[in-house]
């Protein structure tokens, strides 16, 4: 494995009694992205990001983190840090108390970054961890996070219980966290428009399974939506995988799987895909699948 991969994993499985949780997952997520993590409610998100961060073990297969150091390990815990869902943080410890919780919990870390990105913020130290507000707790959780510094940063549903200007605030700081330093975000959320402006890449689960994997710009490129006559959709369908078939009346509305489009057949309109389409798109037909290759959707007829 090279020094270039962040998350790898082979043949990953993860069962609670008879649940498959996570079933079968191959992934290669490259170093150097902000990686969203994508699917519906009991996908196997959590389960993904807790077998990468080592808070749970495998039943099959293995994940290894960092260029090849198996997760949960020493050498991994140094790397690896985690926001986990609820932003766990103890309410009745002062903010200050926190980060002294972190210096002693850590090996590296820096406590002057953390007071001065908690002093840029606004975040008094002697303020109880329970008297802030939800956006607050987030930035400080945010805040333990990048003080290890961090060569992968692991978030489980970060934006979850945050309003609109909450979130906005919450992902511009772990933008200006990227940009600062060589550091891999993965993030799992159901906020699906925000992706677009944040992620490079994308991993859509969905029953378990990896549904979707790559870089954003070659999933879009690779995808196209072609608005046509409903009758030709067959003939459509034999020469691309179809992804998605929408039915308004007579005119199809399909999201199909080929790079190579660059002029729409005769009789149909060619439309490039963005990114929520695309994911809404794949969460909303779990038979299709980019993983070998997407089996062809069901038609859907919707109201004009
Ligand atoms: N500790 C557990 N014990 C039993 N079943 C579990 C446990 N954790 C997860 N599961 C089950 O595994 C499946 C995947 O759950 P997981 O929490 O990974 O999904 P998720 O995609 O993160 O969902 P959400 O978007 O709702 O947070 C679900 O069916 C869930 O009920």
């Amino acid at each position: 494995m090279s020094m270039g991969i962040a998350i790898e994993t082979s043949g990953l499985g993860k069962r609670y009694g008879r649940t498959w949780a996570l079933r079968d997952c191959s992934l290669a997520i490259p170093a150097g992205h902000v990686v969203g993590l994508v699917g519906p409610n009991g996908a196997g998100k959590t389960t993904l990001l807790s077998l990468a961060v080592g808070l749970a073990t495998p039943t099959a297969g293995e994940v290894r983190v960092l260029g090849g150091l198996p997760a949960g390990s020493p050498a991994a815990l140094d790397g690896v840090a985690f926001m986990a869902q609820d932003a766990a943080l103890y309410r009745n410890l002062s903010v200050a108390d926190m980060l002294r919780v972190g210096r002693n919990l850590n090996r590296r870390w820096d406590t002057a970054r953390a007071q001065g990105r908690l002093a840029e913020l606004g975040i008094r130290l002697d303020k109880k961890v329970g008297a802030l507000s939800g956006g607050q707790r987030s930035q400080v959780a945010l805040t333990l996070a990048l003080a290890k510094r961090p060569k992968l940063l692991i978030l489980d549903e970060p934006l979850a219980a945050l309003d609109p200007v909450a979130r906005h605030d919450f992902m511009a700081a772990l933008m200006a966290a990227v940009a600062e330093e060589d550091v891999s975000v993965v993030f799992s959320s159901h906020v699906v428009a925000e992706l677009e402006r944040v992620c490079d890449y994308l991993v859509v689960v969905q029953g378990g399974q990896v549904q979707v994997a790559g870089e954003v710009e070659d999933l879009t490129a690779g995808h196209h939506v072609l608005t046509g006559p409903a009758e030709q959709v067959d003939a459509i369908a034999q020469r691309f995988p179809v992804v998605r078939d929408r039915r308004a009346s007579a005119q199809a509305h399909l999201l199909i799987r080929t790079g190579d489009l660059s002029a729409a057949p005769p009789g149909w309109q060619r439309h490039p895909v963005g990114l929520e389409e695309l994911v809404l798109a794949y969460m909303r037909e779990p038979s299709a699948s980019m993983l070998p290759g997407p089996a062809r959707a069901r038609s859907e007829q919707v109201a004009c």
